[in-house]
């Protein structure tokens, strides 16, 4: 085909970077059955229907929120006349007329999602390292978790020191048999005095000191491995999430262990999310490509990594899948965590491809056909592994404004099936419940998409960030600290789950809950994440594979099963609960308190956006002004930049006093970051990751929803452009 220029090539109108048009003709066209002509002439007639779409929905997005500016400057703060609000909301066509009772028709849909309840991992796509490990999240090590995190407190002997430390192994392998007590429970005695674990006429065998026991319920036995009488593995099933007693008494745990237990296996990830979205940061074609390259591998089932890591080099792959005998024959189960694509929402476009104006598409156009296209292996089922045995492609979409936004997705979807030969409705659609016109219209977005719906997840990060963004001009808001106990927010949690078993998700689909960002702080995870299959999830995001660990042991406390059946049946909040907006009473801070809030908000971003414009990191840990260690990534970013902006707006800070935190900030995450080959902001203060977290505070106000990816974007653009021509 001929060539545009050297970095691109011209495909009928659109003009096609060089590095996609080359990784879609060499790597994912190839083995499909679908001719490179028409993929790309089907292409640029989706971009011809769908690209002058989304930037009309982007016009309604930016109308609205004029609106709704005028409205609260005209009526400022606390909303004193919630119909007069509500009634303007209709008006405008903020909020749409609910849909009578229907329920959602989604079918082929995996058990990871429609029945088995367990944790969500998520993890940034173009990180192989990472993504391998994250789809291998499915199984965890019990003994490493608790014995490598603060779940087992450092205390009276057991530190976990330089080298193996018997009393925290001790501990670890104390509170494992506890588990294995609490829900797999013996007929009589407990797992810690278990001398042997055999198989025998299809049934557990536990020796005790001075008897044999069993099972209290036999149905839990799945399967074992090795010789029955002496099995190198056990795996019995609760709540639906398998759990593998592994024993080898030659292993360094296990030759101590009465049992030769040296471990217990959790199935802990059922489904990931690779993520195109806020946890990468993809600027331009070679981002995109790479991003595109890994989903592709991950289903093709050749993704590698290469891991260097405590004095050794290894190649990181994909799991087998697990093989066990069970009492009716062979029993296999999946080697990896069921995964999902998570593609970017409507408001960036991409120079990866350019229309027929010359103009840059709608990224999320781009990412729902070439995600599709690098699913098409594991659908035509060409790939050395199976990601859907049913035959489905998961496609999580991120950050959509009301029923509009998701019927525009949902059809958008169907063009890409058309496209790839694919039946209707193979795409599945998770709906991120992340901005405040969604969560306004739950219902009637579940509606739009009824069809292919595959969950509704609570991103409260997001959406405490457009819940800012949206009602900026009403007034100051509370502290930050704060958010999660205000009306809104709780009303929010409820609803989601509430409209969802309404809708008939039961059984169907996933009803999740957000992420704990607090990757280091694992006690507490254990303590209070139970709190999320409570109240009714079926999933709930985790920052890594221990964290994945840890959480699959509330899905055995709890379930969700049965908590679902309980909560059916009505809606527990109202709207008007819903559309409280959280201002604060009163803005009398203490100097204390208003620097304290800030400097939190400026040092967050400020680690975040360095990471982001310098080494293309678009998730980080980053210490808060207390040293706890918080994920960052662009929905927290959104909430701390536009706190500020909200504050600066109202007059709670003056821009000095912002001006003079960002100095101070940065001078504590340069320390933070010292070291080799990074870049200090101070003294000068002038470098492009500085520029960027200030203009994210100061036009705070001007970004569309109080997104940060316009600034992110270009600043890391020009900061590659920089380096390019540096080398040049
Ligand atoms: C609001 C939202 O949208 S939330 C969704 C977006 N957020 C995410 O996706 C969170 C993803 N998590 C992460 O990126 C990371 O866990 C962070 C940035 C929070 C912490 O990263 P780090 O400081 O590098 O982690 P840490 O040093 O503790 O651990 C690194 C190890 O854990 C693994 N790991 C950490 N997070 C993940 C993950 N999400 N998936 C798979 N593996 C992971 C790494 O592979 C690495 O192990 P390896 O050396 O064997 O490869
Ligand atoms: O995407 C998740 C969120 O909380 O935002
Ligand atoms: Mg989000």
């Amino acid at each position: 085909m001929p060539a545009t220029d050297a970095s691109r090539v011209a495909v009928g109108g659109l003009a096609v970077a060089r590095v996609l048009h080359d990784f879609v003709r060499d790597e994912a066209l190839p083995g499909s059955g679908i001719d490179e002509r028409e993929f790309w002439a089907g292409f640029e007639a989706i971009v011809d229907d769908f690209a002058p779409r989304n930037r009309d929905l982007l016009a309604r997005r930016d109308e609205l929120q004029r609106q709704l500016d005028d409205w609260h400057t005209a009526h400022p703060g606390p909303i004193a006349d919630h119909a007069a609000y509500e009634q303007l909301l209709r008006d405008l066509g903020y909020l749409t007329d609910e849909p009578g009772d229907f329920q959602i028709r989604t079918s082929n849909v995996d058990p990871e999602v429609a029945v088995q309840a367990g944790p969500q991992l998520v993890v940034p796509l173009l990180n192989a390292r990472f993504a391998a490990n994250a789809a291998n999240a499915r199984w965890g090590s019990l003994y490493d978790a608790l014995y490598g995190t603060d779940v087992v407190p450092e205390t009276g002997g057991a530190e976990k020191g330089a080298s193996y430390n018997p009393i925290r192994g001790a501990e670890v392998i104390a509170r494992a048999r506890a588990l294995l007590d609490a829900h797999f429970p013996l007929a009589s005695g407990s797992h810690a005095d278990a001398r042997s674990y055999a198989v025998s006429g299809g049934a557990v065998v536990v020796e005790l000191e001075d008897t044999t026991t069993g099972l209290v319920d036999p149905q839990q036995y799945v399967g074992h491995r090795g010789d029955p009488a002496r099995p190198d593995a056990v795996l019995l099933v609760h709540h639906g999430l398998h759990v593998e007693i592994q024993v080898d008494r030659a292993d360094p745990i296990g030759k101590d262990d009465p049992a030769g237990v040296k471990d217990l296996l959790v199935e802990a990830a059922v489904s990931t999310i690779m993520d195109l979205e806020d946890s990468v940061a993809a600027v331009d074609a070679y981002d995109k490509v790479d991003g595109y390259r890994n989903w592709l591998r991950l289903m093709q089932g050749s993704l590698t990594a290469t891991v260097a890591k405590d004095g050794r080099t290894f190649t990181r792959r994909l799991e087998p899948d697990r093989v066990y005998d069970g009492p009716a024959g062979q029993v296999v189960l999946p080697g990896r965590a069921l995964l999902f694509v998570r593609q970017v929402g409507l408001l960036m476009t991409t120079d990866a491809v350019l229309d027929k104006g010359g103009q840059e598409i709608p990224e999320g156009i781009l990412d729902a056909v070439l995600t599709a296209l690098g699913s098409l292996v594991d659908l035509q089922r060409r790939g050395d592994l199976t990601n859907s045995r049913a035959g489905s492609m998961y496609a999580v979409k991120p950050k959509m404004h009301g029923p509009l936004e998701v019927a525009f997705t949902d059809e958008l979807f169907a063009r890409v099936e058309d496209l790839l030969g694919l039946d209707r409705f193979t795409i599945k659609l998770g709906i991120m419940d992340e901005e405040r016109r969604t969560s306004a219209n739950l219902k009637a977005c579940i509606h739009a998409a009824r069809d292919r719906v595959a969950f509704i997840n609570t991103g409260f990060l997001d959406r405490t960030g457009d819940e800012l963004h949206t009602s900026m001009l009403g007034g100051a808001m509370i502290r930050k600290g704060e958010m999660k106990s205000t009306a809104w927010i709780s009303a929010y949690e409820a609803q989601n789950v509430d409209i969802g078993l309404e809708c008939g998700f039961q059984g169907r689909a996933q009803i999740g809950k957000g992420m704990w960002a607090m990757p280091d702080e694992m006690a507490a995870m254990l303590e209070q994440k139970v709190n999320h299959p409570l109240a009714g999830a079926s999933c709930a995001w985790v920052p890594s594979p221990t964290a994945a660990t840890l959480h699959a042991l509330h899905y055995h406390r709890v379930d969700v099963a049965a908590r679902q059946r309980e909560l059916s049946g009505g809606r527990r909040t109202s709207l008007e609960q819903l559309l409280t907006v959280p201002l604060a009473a009163s803005t009398d801070w203490t100097d204390e308190e208003r620097t304290a809030e800030v400097e939190n908000n400026l040092q967050g971003i400020l680690g975040y956006v360095k990471r982001w414009i310098d080494d293309g990191i678009g998730c980080s840990k980053v210490p808060d002004i207390h040293g706890t260690a918080l994920m960052e990534d662009r929905a927290t970013c959104r909430i701390s930049s536009q706190h500020v902006a909200n504050w600066l707006h109202h007059g709670v800070v003056t821009a000095e006093e912002v001006e003079a935190a960002f100095e101070r900030m940065a001078e504590v995450v340069d320390r933070q970051n010292a070291g080799f080959g990074y870049a200090p902001m101070a003294p000068a203060y002038d470098d492009e990751a500085f520029g960027a977290a200030r203009d994210l505070v100061l036009q705070g106000l001007e970004q569309p929803s109080g997104y940060t990816e316009p600034i992110l974007h270009r600043s890391r653009r020009a900061k590659k452009a920089t380096r390019k021509s540096a080398q040049e």
